[in-house]
C-alpha cells in the first residue's frame, strides 16, 4: 500500500469537527441545487417545511384527543368532544400525505440534475488542465475519488431532505413534549446520542478505508474489465491469459473481502455500545415518567402524549442520525469533488496570453531542455535542443527510439512547456502565448492517435470539432488520406459506427483506421501539421501515396514536421534533424548526411545503411544515393 498516501482534508477532523461542518455541507448542496433546478428546490422546501408544521399540529391535536377522551363526563360526551381534535388529527394526516408526495415527486426531479450539474462541473475543468496534470499521479488519485462525488451529491438531496424533514419532525415532537414537562427534553437527546456517535464514527472508518484502499479497488476492477475486453480478447483466448487474470482478480478481491470484514465487525462493536447506552437512557426516561405519575406532578392524557411525543421524538431522531450518518458519508465524498474541482482550476491551461504573429516564418527550439513532471530519470527527455521548423518546409525526425522525437513535437504542439530553453513562434514565446490559438495552428496526427467510439464522419469531423458539417470536405479530406475507399466498403459508409461492442458497431483494420485518422488531421486544416508514425500500419502504396500528399501540402504552405523510422520516407524532406538520447546529434538534407565525409557522427548515414541492408535481394547491394554515382536509394526495392 505504499503508492497510496491519499490523506482527505476530513481524515484529520474530529467527531465535533465534523457535527460543526455539517450546515456547511448541507449549504454547499442546496446551493448546488438551487443551480441545478431552482423552482424543484423550492418545491422541496415548501413541502418539507409545510409536513413538519403538519406533524406539530398533529400532535397537539392527539394531545386534545387524549385529554378529551380522558377527561371526566359520559363516554358518548367525551367522544363527542373529542371530534374535532380526531378531525384535526386526521387533515394534518391527509396534509402531511400530500405535502410527502410533493416532496418526492420535488426530490426525484432534482436528483437527476444535480448529478449531471455536479459531473459537468469537474468534467469541464478536467479536460481543461495541463497534460502534466493528466499524467500526475497524485491528480490521477484525486480524480479516482472525486468521481464519486457527482453521485454522492445526486445522493444528497434525498438525504438533506430525509435529514431536513427528520429535524422538523423532531423540533415539533420536542416542543410539545418540553410544553408538556422540560424534563422530558434532556432525556430524549440522551437517547439518542450514542447512536449518533455510532453511525459518525462508522461512517468515518468506512471514508478512511475508501481512501486507502480506492485505488486497490480499481485495480481489481481493472483485472476484470480486462477478461471482457475486446481487444485483449484475442490475447486472453490464444495465449490463455484467462485464468492468470482470473487468480489475481480474486487475490485483489479477497484481499478486499477481509478490509469489509473488518470494518464490519468494528462496525458491530460500536453498534453494541452504542445500544447499551441507548437502552440506559430509555430505562432513565421511562422511569422519570414514571415518577412524575406516581408524584402527581403529571396527568394520565399529558403522560399519554407524552409516552407519543417520546416515541416519535426518539424514531425522528434515530432517522435524523441514520440520514445525517449518510449524508456526511456522501457529503465526504462531495468535498473531494470541490478539492478536484480546485486542484484543477490551479492547474488550467490559462485561457489568456500573447496572441501569435498572423504569419508565422518559424518556430525555433532554442537550446529546450525538458523533464517529464514526476519522473525520476537523471536524463531529461530533451536536452539543449535547438531546431528551427520554417514554415511552408519538410522537417523530419529521426532517431532510435526513446531518443526524443515525439517529446519534440509534444513541445511544439505547446502541451509541455520547456524546463530551460524557449519554443519562439517568430518573437513570442510559447510559454506566454495564447494556448488556444497555439492549438488552433498545429494538427497532430500519431500512431496512436485517438479511435472515436463513433461513426466514420465524426472520426473525421471531430478534427474540426466547432465546423458544421460539410460532407464535401470530409470527402476531400478522406480521398486525400486513401480513407474514401474505406468509407464506401463499410456497410452504412460514412454512417457506420466504429464501435465493436454496439449495436450496427463495426470494427476496421490497423491501416484502414490509420487512414481515417491522417483523413482527420488533413479535415483540420492547421498550418501544422506534425505527422508522428502515421503510416505504420500502411500498405507500401498507400504509404508512398500518403508521404507524396504530404509532402504536397508543403508546396501549398502548410509546414510539415514528420517523425518517422521509415528513413527513406524523409529523403525528400528540407531538413532532417537526428537525435540521441534527447539531443540533437546532427542535422541537414538528406544527401548532406547521407555523405560518407559529412561533419558528424553519421549516424543517419549509418541507421540508413542498416535499414537498407535488411532489403538486399538475392545479394545485390542496396543501392546508395544517387550524388554519390548511384541510383536514389530505396531500401524497400
Ligand atoms: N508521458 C511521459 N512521461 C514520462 N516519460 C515519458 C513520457 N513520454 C515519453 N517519456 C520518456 O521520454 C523519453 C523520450 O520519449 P519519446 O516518446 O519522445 O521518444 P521517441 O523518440 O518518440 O521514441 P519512439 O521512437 O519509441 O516513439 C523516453 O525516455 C521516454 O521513456
Amino acid at each position: 500500500m505504499g503508492w497510496n498516501h491519499h490523506h482527505g482534508s476530513f481524515l484529520e477532523l474530529g467527531l465535533r469537527a465534523m457535527v460543526l461542518r455539517m450546515p456547511r455541507l448541507i449549504g454547499s448542496t442546496i446551493r448546488l441545487a438551487r443551480r441545478a433546478d431552482r423552482q424543484a428546490l423550492l418545491q422541496v422546501a415548501a413541502a418539507e417545511a409545510g409536513g413538519g408544521i403538519a406533524q406539530a399540529v398533529g400532535l397537539v391535536a392527539v394531545n386534545r384527543v387524549l385529554v378529551q377522551l380522558l377527561g371526566h363526563g359520559e363516554t358518548t360526551e367525551r367522544l363527542t368532544a373529542a371530534v374535532p381534535a380526531l378531525v384535526a388529527v386526521a387533515v394534518t394526516a391527509v396534509v402531511g400525505a400530500l405535502l410527502k408526495s410533493v416532496s418526492t415527486a420535488g426530490t426525484g426531479r432534482l436528483e437527476p440534475k444535480v448529478f449531471r450539474v455536479a459531473t459537468e462541473e469537474y468534467l469541464e475543468r478536467v479536460a481543461r488542465v495541463e497534460l502534466a496534470a493528466v499524467e500526475d499521479e497524485e491528480f490521477h488519485k484525486l480524480l479516482d475519488s472525486a468521481q464519486w462525488g457527482a453521485e454522492s451529491a445526486r445522493r444528497m438531496i434525498r438525504f438533506c431532505v430525509s435529514v431536513i424533514t427528520a429535524a422538523i419532525a423532531l423540533v415539533a415532537a420536542a416542543g410539545v413534549l418540553t410544553a408538556l414537562h422540560p424534563a422530558l427534553l434532556p432525556l430524549l437527546a440522551m437517547m439518542t446520542l450514542p447512536s449518533a456517535w455510532s453511525a459518525l464514527t462508522i461512517a468515518r472508518r468506512r471514508y478512511v478505508s475508501f481512501h486507502t484502499w480506492v485505488q486497490h479497488a480499481r485495480a481489481g476492477q481493472l483485472l476484470g474489465r480486462l477478461l471482457i475486453d475486446v481487444q485483449a480478447a484475442p490475447e486472453v483466448r490464444v495465449h490463455n491469459i484467462g485464468p492468470f487474470l482470473l487468480r489475481h482478480f480474486r487475490t485483489m478481491a479477497e484481499t478486499g473481502e477481509r478490509e469489509q470484514t473488518r470494518l464490519a465487525s468494528l462496525a458491530a462493536r460500536t453498534g453494541l455500545v452504542a445500544s447499551g447506552w441507548t437502552g440506559l437512557a430509555t430505562v432513565a426516561t421511562y422511569g422519570v415518567l414514571g415518577v412524575l405519575l406516581w408524584t402527581g406532578a403529571m396527568g394520565l392524557a399529558v403522560a399519554g402524549t407524552a409516552v407519543i411525543a417520546i416515541r416519535t421524538g426518539s424514531a425522528n431522531l434515530e432517522a435524523l442520525v441514520v440520514q445525517l450518518n449518510y449524508l456526511y458519508e456522501e457529503s465526504l465524498f462531495v468535498a473531494d469533488l470541490g478539492r478536484l474541482c480546485q486542484e484543477a482550476d490551479r492547474r488550467l491551461i490559462p485561457d489568456t496570453g500573447r496572441p501569435l504573429p498572423r504569419r508565422v516564418d518559424a518556430v525555433r527550439f532554442e537550446n529546450v531542455t525538458f523533464t517529464y513532471p514526476g519522473t525520476t530519470d537523471s536524463r531529461p527527455a530533451l536536452e539543449e535542443v535547438s531546431v528551427t521548423i520554417p514554415t511552408g518546409k519538410v522537417v523530419a525526425l529521426v532517431g532510435n527510439n526513446g531518443s526524443g522525437k515525439s517529446t519534440l513535437a509534444k513541445l511544439l504542439c505547446g502541451l509541455y512547456a520547456p524546463d530551460a530553453g524557449r519554443v519562439l513562434w517568430d518573437g513570442v514565446d510559447a510559454a506566454e502565448a495564447d494556448r488556444a490559438d497555439l492549438f488552433d495552428r498545429v494538427a497532430v496526427v500519431t500512431q496512436d492517435f485517438y479511435r472515436w467510439p463513433f461513426t466514420a464522419r465524426i472520426n473525421v469531423a471531430i478534427g474540426r470539432p466547432e465546423a458544421p458539417y460539410d460532407d464535401d470536405l470530409l470527402h476531400a479530406a478522406a480521398e486525400y488520406a486513401g480513407a474514401d475507399e474505406t468509407v464506401s466498403s463499410l456497410p452504412r459508409g460514412w454512417d457506420t459506427l466504429l464501435a465493436r461492442g454496439y449495436k450496427g458497431g463495426h470494427q476496421i483494420s490497423g491501416g484502414q483506421w490509420q487512414r481515417l485518422g491522417i483523413a482527420r488531421a488533413r479535415h483540420r486544416d492547421a498550418r501544422i501539421l506534425v505527422v508522428d508514425e502515421p503510416t505504420s500500419a500502411l500498405d507500401a502504396e498507400a504509404e508512398q501515396r500518403v508521404f507524396d500528399r504530404i509532402q504536397g501540402l508543403a508546396a501549398e504552405g502548410r509546414t510539415i514536421v514528420l517523425i518517422t523510422h521509415r528513413l527513406h520516407s524523409v529523403r525528400h524532406a528540407d531538413t532532417i534533424y537526428v537525435l540521441e538520447h534527447g539531443r540533437v546529434a546532427e542535422h541537414g538534407t538528406f544527401e548532406e548526411l547521407m555523405r560518407p565525409d559529412a561533419d558528424g557522427p553519421g549516424l543517419f548515414r549509418r541507421m540508413y545503411l542498416v535499414q537498407a541492408e535488411q532489403y538486399r535481394v538475392d545479394g545485390r547491394t542496396a543501392a546508395l544515393p544517387a550524388q554519390q554515382g548511384h541510383p536514389a536509394a530505396d531500401p524497400r526495392s
